[in-house]
């Protein structure tokens, strides 16, 4: 029995000090948290790395809805939180992996979920990478003069690269933009179409013009239906470095205002619009919008915070519940409607989402620490609904791309480039690839209202703006009066999601309460196993037992009920 003892004990040390030297490896290379954890996840990765498909093995003629997801590498914030990479992106495909506890309360295991996208970008896939295979496409679409509306939303949880990824595509549209407006198929062209570029902010229900001293101005939808944004700022550009010169404008607004009111960009959502417009009749003729959402943070981060902050969170969760539903409507039949009312988000959007020309690039941005686990599935879910059901892009057929991706920067343009991405905080990474069991949903039906373009000659801008009131959202008279299926519509599809987020929060609180019980049924199994255990042992045993089949018991009971109602809300609506 001594020589058994003695093996064990020689056996386990041999364990702990392997365990000591992987964990000072894994240090040295910049991989510090839980060594079982970063050794399973990384042994899953040496067995599923050939599951990554080349980008081009996923490239298809653009979808009308595009939905992907970019990890962000790990930072030194992260690191020395000793917190792991648990995200794994295998192209087209996004894994999440969770550390957990077998029943004994002891051995670890990963939990690993997964989606899959239009394409999944690593830590080690450049900006590029992304623009090329998400955004470039789309400006083609644009460029083609048919009238098409392109939108570009970064969509993810507060640090987890949305400016970053959304200011290094507009650093390299810049130049795309132009070369396709000269290249000799294209109907537009710089002679007979002038780019315009506005820059705002929708921060706390306000708009505020970036490209002018971050003035208030005020969204309006007239009698046609027509979105016009009164006052705002439009700024002709005349080649790729006035571009630049105002992309940088309007981000330093941005920053600006970052510094003075604490993180109020990850409050806001950024939206730079490209308007190309014919040169005689000021008709539109395409626009792109770049979209930097604000945080995707959920209601559960909010609570410590003032009633502002929460009026805020709570302002920002309605336009990203109605942005899903007007872009999941962008995907169905035409008849159907969309919730564009929703919030000032989509409503300032209409057109991106009623135009039968257009095309959405959804970017999921995800941290990959796994104390950000939550937040990543979080976020992949909602890309997930998105991208349910697929239709085609729009008749139009873009260019080929590689006239565009064989970029030819002028000596110019190169020094304003340099310049920008010295200014901007984007550094660039390596290149590399990188498939869900993605849950399938009830979808939410709903009826479309089509939509002309927007025409803003001078008279109707005046129009509007003489019809501006006090209030910052306004509707015309008509508008008023109309009781409005669409905002009981909005409503019930809010309530519907907020509901089914309650349930989902619940369950989540479930999963991680149970996993704490079951460690603690573990040690208490374990401790009562142990031999010449006293009755006083068997009987604190059966009591601390009885608490925890009782706590699992309500916790059940009341998961049921909320389910049961969620569902039969579902049913009547
Ligand atoms: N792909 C990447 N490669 C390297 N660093 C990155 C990458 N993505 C983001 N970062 C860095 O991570 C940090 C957070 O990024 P960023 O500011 O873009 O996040 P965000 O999602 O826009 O946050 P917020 O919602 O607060 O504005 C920045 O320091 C940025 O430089």
């Amino acid at each position: 029995m001594n020589a058994e003892r003695e093996e064990r004990r020689r056996t386990m040390l041999e364990r702990k000090k392997a365990r000591a030297q992987e964990e000072q490896r894994n240090i040295a290379a910049g991989n510090p948290g839980d060594v079982d954890f970063i050794g399973m996840v990384r042994e899953w990765r040496a067995t599923h790395a050939d599951q990554a498909l080349s980008l081009d093995a996923c490239q298809t003629s653009p979808p009308k809805i595009c939905i992907c997801v970019r990890k962000r590498p790990i930072s030194d914030k992260e690191r020395n939180k000793n917190d792991h990479d648990s995200v794994t992106c295998l192209n087209p495909e996004v894994w999440i992996h969770s550390a957990k506890l077998r029943v004994d309360g002891i051995t670890k295991y990963l939990d690993h979920t997964s989606f899959q996208f239009d394409y999944t970008f690593n830590e080690d896939n450049t900006t590029e990478d992304v623009y090329n295979y998400t955004t470039l496409p789309l400006i083609d679409f644009v460029c083609s003069g048919h009238g098409g509306r392109a939108t570009v939303f970064a969509y993810g949880q507060t640090g987890s690269g949305k400016t970053y990824t959304m200011s290094g595509i507009q650093n390299m549209m810049c130049e795309d933009l132009y070369f396709l407006l000269n290249s000799a198929d294209s109907a537009c062209t710089t002679d007979n179409t002038n780019v315009m570029v506005s820059f705002f902010e929708l921060y706390g229900g306000y708009v505020q013009d970036l490209l002018n001293n971050r003035n208030r101005v005020k969204v309006l939808e007239d009698g046609k239906g027509e979105v016009v944004i009164t006052g705002l700022t439009e700024v002709e550009s005349d080649g790729p470095n006035t571009f630049l010169e105002i992309l940088r404008q309007g981000n330093s607004a941005r920053t600006t205002h970052m510094t003075e009111a604490n993180d109020a960009s990850s409050r806001s959502h950024a939206i730079c619009q490209i308007m190309l417009r014919d040169a005689k009749t000021n008709k539109l003729k395409g626009k792109l919008s770049l979209v930097d959402l604000a945080g995707s943070e959920r209601g559960s981060d909010t609570k410590s915070h003032n009633s502002q902050r929460r009026a805020e969170s709570s302002d920002i969760n309605t336009s990203l519940l109605s942005l899903k539903e007007c872009i999941r409507a962008l995907d169905r039949d035409a008849s159907k409607h969309v919730p564009y009312r929703g919030s000032k988000l989509t409503l300032i959007l209409k057109d991106c989402f009623t135009s039968d020309r257009a095309m959405t690039t959804m970017i999921a941005t995800v941290s990959p620490g796994a104390s950000a686990a939550d937040h990543s599935l979080n976020t992949l879910r909602y890309a997930d609904r998105i991208k349910e059901k697929r239709s085609t892009a729009p008749t139009l057929s873009p260019r080929p791309l590689a006239t565009t991706r064989m970029r030819r920067p002028s000596a110019m343009t190169n020094q304003h480039l340099a310049k920008a991405k010295a200014e901007s905080p984007v550094h660039e990474m390596g290149t590399n690839q990188s498939r869900s069991m993605a849950v399938s949903r009830t979808e939410m039906s709903a009826t479309t209202i089509a939509n002309g373009d927007l025409d803003l000659t001078e008279e109707n801008q005046s129009r509007l703006e003489s019809e501006t009131a006090d209030d910052d959202l306004l509707f015309s008279e008509d508008e008023k009066e109309e009781p409005t299926k669409d905002d009981e519509l909005n409503q019930t599809v809010r309530e519907l999601f907020e509901e089914e987020e309650g349930v989902l929060n619940m369950h989540m609180t479930f999963i991680a309460e149970n996993a704490k019980l079951l460690s603690k049924e573990g040690a208490l199994l374990q401790d009562v196993q142990r031999p010449n255990v006293s009755d006083e042992e068997i009987e604190r045993y059966a009591s601390m037992l009885e608490e925890i089949l009782d706590r699992k018991e309500d916790m059940i009971a009341a998961l049921q009920r909320k389910l049961a109602v969620f569902e039969s809300h579902l049913d009547a609506k």
